[in-house]
């Protein structure tokens, strides 16, 4: 036979297979109505992620290739997503964090701070809380800048083991106490379920940092807390993975949720992320919570923290996050992107002028 026949009948057996393949959906597709009636009857949600991981492991133990499993399943998962479809099921409906769900915005309180009414927040603060006359000095200049919630880590999740880890809790204490001393808010980034409920009397916004967002367990354990939790977008997660985690809080019990973009990591090195600015509509279309910006973290840069501040705010970001440091140069974590006290004016006036609506309340 030459290669041409080969490939002809080849083909023509291909043709069969795909035949085959159609019919078979749509068999399948019949006994998704009728599994979706007698659901519809019992009352029960159509999606029912249960039922879709047992036929997703089945595939992982069954496969012989040569497709991956981990490609057969996602295949396989868009054959349940249009069946859910097929049930009338709009599965993002479905979602507690989803705007379809929820179609008015989540507002979240912090104390007399309010996050999401259409004033955005400036969250400042250093990137480690390293002594207490430090973090007095940035709560002392951030009142003066009008700022409310101030920002520093206790607990440092460090690339490098030999890097500075944090004061641990002596660093939160030190923290909260310089935020109360100028009437000031307190977010600080938590790691493991096992701090939270030590930490909680220290903190106004838990922070579920960018490396833990899809810590499920720490997720739960925040969720069930009555404190706003601000989770940070993983450093390769997807938006969808990044709301599938918000839905882990909240599905623990917590509404009081903000999402935050800190920039992702792409094969772009001018700037340590790539800031995916239209990530901020996106996740306003998509859930009802409020949506703030790291600008520290996802550019590395101080020369694009203005910039990059202004097109969040633009783009209908609810706050910005900005670092601040008295002495940046000899801080111990993070000393190319902080801010000294004088470049944050500058970057507060920048900010002002072209967003007055800022809730900045000068003391
Ligand atoms: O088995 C069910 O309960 C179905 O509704 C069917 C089906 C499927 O296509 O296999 C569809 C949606 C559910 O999320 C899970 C499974």
């Amino acid at each position: 036979m030459s290669p041409q026949d080969q490939l002809n009948r080849l083909r023509r057996e291909m043709d069969e297979l795909n035949h085959e393949m159609l019919d078979l959906l749509s068999r399948r597709g019949a006994l998704a109505v009728e599994i979706g009636k007698i659901k519809r009857l019992q009352g029960v949600e159509r999606y029912d992620p249960v039922r879709e991981r047992e036929m997703l492991d089945f595939i992982a133990s069954s496969n012989q290739g040569p497709f991956e499993t981990s490609r057969l399943q996602h295949i396989f998962k868009e054959v349940f997503k249009a069946s859910a479809e097929l049930q009338g099921e709009d599965r993002d409906k479905t979602l507690l964090v989803s705007r379809k769900r929820q179609p008015e915005d989540t507002l979240v309180h912090v104390k007399d701070v309010t996050i999401g009414n259409g004033r955005p927040q400036l969250i400042a603060g250093p990137c480690a809380v390293e002594s207490f006359e430090q973090v007095n000095a940035v709560a002392e200049k951030l009142a003066l800048s009008g700022v409310k919630v101030m920002r520093g880590g206790a607990y440092k999740p460090r690339t490098s083991p030999y890097d500075f880890q944090g004061l641990g809790f002596e660093g939160l204490k030190l923290l909260k106490t310089a935020a109360d001393r100028h009437d000031l808010r307190v977010i600080t980034e938590i790691m493991t379920p096992g701090a939270v409920e030590s930490a909680l009397p220290y903190v106004d916004i838990i922070q579920v940092g960018a490396r833990n967002m899809q810590n499920f367990d720490l997720l739960k354990e925040v969720g069930k807390t009555d404190k706003p939790v601000l989770l940070k977008r993983g450093l390769s997660a997807t938006i969808e993975e990044f709301i599938y985690a918000a839905e882990y809080i909240m599905s623990s019990g917590n509404s009081q949720v903000i999402l935050c973009e800190r920039g992702i990591r792409t094969y772009e090195r001018a700037t340590r992320n790539t800031l995916d600015i239209t990530a901020v509509p996106i996740l306003k279309q998509e859930t009802h919570l409020p949506v703030m910006v790291d600008v520290t973290h996802s550019t590395g840069r101080r020369d694009l923290l203005l910039p990059a501040a202004k097109a969040a705010l633009a783009i209908g970001a609810d706050g910005v996050m900005v670092e601040v440091h008295p002495n940046p140069a000899i801080a111990l974590s993070d000393a190319q992107q902080q801010l000294d006290f004088d470049q944050f004016d500058q970057f507060v006036e920048g900010l002002t002028v072209q967003f007055p609506q800022l809730d900045l309340v000068k003391k």
